[in-house]
């Protein structure tokens, strides 16, 4: 294979114990240097040489050491996590970072079934104990995992990979993921419950399947252990920090918790003395250095999963799985780019507005995308599909789950369950002072039949709304937007005409139109340290409904007793975040309906 046409074969370093079979591919093309043992400063050192860089999680591709790599044009990932890897530097430098999102899949799930067996029979401690002379058999008497239940938090690759094995023990399974595909769920007779308490209670072992992303650092803390049985064993090989490791070491010692299997620590590796390393001296714990993809085939897939993406990359194609690859195409650049920004701002908006993490209640959805006006005759919409499914997954995954771009955006929606119905539309956007614009409306799928979601689907109504209300809800969803001197707006927000520029930390407030609503909010954020950086307010749309105060004083959207009060929106754009507490202090508030905070 000729590579860039050059005579000179480009050279790629791989400082870390990478499988043979990828780097088979490349000896061919490439010069291959071998090079594990480099300290950093000697990495730096010869960097410059170099056109790619292999790694797998332990050489830390720092922004100096990236600036240094001269010709460095891809940094590639032998595994999923790109944790070391400093990703920001890496775009604005130019170099490609890809992963093998796949490959260490099984082995990954593999291992947590082997620290579910270890923790429920003792494995670690009876092995240790006789290796140490002694015969404990009464002391180490366990539990079978037949007909418990298995508690999954994250319904995504691993987790699913998981619930089959564990089904095959016989266990009966329950998961927690607001945002799983109910028919792969069902599929593998999963319940998918609406609630991360339900999870908590039920869970003779609860395991854990979420990335590591700002939502979930700390997400199984004191209050959540106290909910579960104390019987209930925790696993964890997903990443360090999901689970906070002080709460788990205090429950642990307290007994309301009677085990963990855990892979992955806060400290890799830990510190003498720091709560990782209490965590893996303690006795109720099985632990094993981060092994859940230390398998020869899982080495071997990513090796050759990444090795044919270097190839790739240096032959000038798009690769599989790049996490910062570039959606658009060069050619396709001055026309679409500032609509593939708006189409990403556009799903990031819809998960973060409409469908709020912490719960599982919202209805499966469909999304109709409506390109119109000058769009409508774009040659194509691919980099804008892609765009759309990368915003709407982005504020729940972490950017190593996130490489999508135009050639796996199809497949990577598809896995996910997400239904996407594109069309076009000349009409009338002349009139309103630009040449295009996008809608997105989000209606209920016709999959929400299958048995899984019916379940879910049953158990949120009973919890809250009406179905009746829901379905209102859902139709309610539509967002629309356009872009204007290269910068795209949002000019409809659910049933609110509006204008925004959707960028940074916005809060959304919907609340009764009345004097006085600025004020309080304004009041709360200063306290809270947050200023105000711009703000608009929407009145509601003509000919939407408005609201009905119902006889007891509470209020019933669209209801048709009791006096009509109009709503509005209130979009504030704030130079912070704003922790959730403060942001449920405001739908305390009165005649404040529904605050949501999005990052944009
Ligand atoms: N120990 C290892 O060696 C090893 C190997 C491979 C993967 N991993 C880790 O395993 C984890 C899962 O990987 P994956 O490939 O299955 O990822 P994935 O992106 O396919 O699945 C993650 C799932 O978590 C869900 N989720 C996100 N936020 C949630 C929340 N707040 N509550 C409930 N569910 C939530 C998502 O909807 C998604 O379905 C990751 O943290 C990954 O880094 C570890
Ligand atoms: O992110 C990953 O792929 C896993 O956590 C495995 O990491 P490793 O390549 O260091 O074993």
């Amino acid at each position: 294979m000729a590579v860039n046409g050059n005579s000179v074969r480009p050279k790629v370093l791989i400082p870390e114990k990478v499988s043979p079979d990828g780097l088979a591919l490349l000896k061919g093309s490439l010069e291959v240097h071998e090079r594990q043992g480099l300290s950093a400063d000697e990495l730096h050192e010869i960097i410059g040489q170099y056109d790619a860089l292999i790694v797998r999680s332990e050489t830390k591709c720092t922004a100096s050491l990236l600036a240094a790599g001269k010709k460095l044009r891809v940094v590639a990932r032998a595994g999923v996590g790109v944790d070391n890897v400093d990703l920001d530097a890496a775009t604005k430098l130019g170099i490609i970072v890809v992963n093998s999102p796949q490959g260490n899949i099984n082995a990954a799930a593999e291992h947590t079934i082997a620290l579910l067996m270890a923790v429920a029979r003792n494995v670690g401690a009876a092995s240790l104990s006789l290796k140490g002379g002694k015969r404990e058999r009464s002391k180490m008497v366990g539990i079978e995992v037949k007909g418990k239940t298995l508690g999954i938090l994250g319904l995504g690759k691993v987790g699913l990979t998981v619930a089959r094995a564990a089904g095959g023990l016989g266990m009966r399974l329950s998961a927690f993921d607001p945002y799983a595909n109910p028919s792969l769920a069902a599929s593998a007779n999963v319940e998918i419950l609406p609630t991360m308490d339900e999870l908590f209670e039920q869970a003779d072992f609860l395991t854990i399947h979420t990335p590591m992303i700002a939502s979930t650092k700390g997400l199984i803390g004191s209050a959540e252990l106290s909910k579960m049985k104390p019987t209930a064993r925790v696993l964890n090989v997903a990443r360090g920090g999901i689970v906070d490791e002080s709460a788990l070491l205090e429950a642990l010692e307290a007994g309301t918790i009677a085990g963990a299997g855990i892979d992955v620590f806060t400290s890799e590796p830990p510190k003498p003395g720091d709560t990782a390393s209490k965590l893996i001296q303690h006795p109720k714990v099985v632990a094993t250095p981060h092994l859940g993809a230390s398998t020869m085939e899982a080495q071997e897939n990513v090796s050759i999963d990444v090795c044919e993406q270097v190839l790739s990359i240096l032959s000038g194609q798009l690769p599989r799985s790049a996490v910062n690859a570039p959606i658009i195409l060069p050619e396709e650049y001055r026309t679409l780019r500032p609509f593939v920004t708006l189409l990403e701002k556009m799903g990031s908006l819809y998960t973060q507005h409409f469908s709020p993490s912490n719960t599982a209640s919202q209805l499966r959805t469909t999304f109709d995308l409506t390109y119109e006006g000058s769009l409508a005759s774009a040659n194509t919409t691919k980099p804008l599909f892609a765009a759309f499914v990368k915003g709407l997954l982005s504020p729940i995954s972490s950017p190593d789950s996130l490489n999508i771009n135009i050639v796996n955006a199809e497949l990577v929606a598809k896995e996910r369950g997400i239904l996407v119905n594109e069309s076009r539309s000349r009409d009338q956007v002349e009139q309103e002072g630009y040449s295009a614009s996008v809608t997105l409306r989000a209606r209920l799928d016709p999959r929400s039949s299958s048995a899984s979601r019916t379940r879910r689907a049953e158990a949120s109504t009973t919890n809250s709304a009406s179905a009746g209300e829901r379905r209102k809800k859902i139709e309610e969803q539509v967002i629309t937007g356009f872009v204007s001197h290269n910068t795209p707006y949002i000019s409809r927000l659910g049933r609110f005409t509006t204008s925004f520029v959707p960028e940074g930390t916005m809060l959304i407030c919907r609340n009764f139109d009345e004097p006085g609503k600025i004020g309080v909010v304004g009041a709360k954020l200063g306290k809270a340290g947050v200023n105000i950086r711009s703000m608009t307010v929407a009145p509601i749309e003509t000919g939407g409904e408005e609201v009905g105060l119902v006889g007891d004083g509470s209020v019933g959207e669209g209801g048709a007793e009791g006096e009509k009060q109009r709503e509005a929106l209130m979009i504030l754009g704030l130079d912070r975040a704003v922790d959730d507490v403060v942001r449920k202090s405001l739908i305390g508030e009165e005649g404040m309906l529904e605050v949501s905070v999005v990052v944009l």
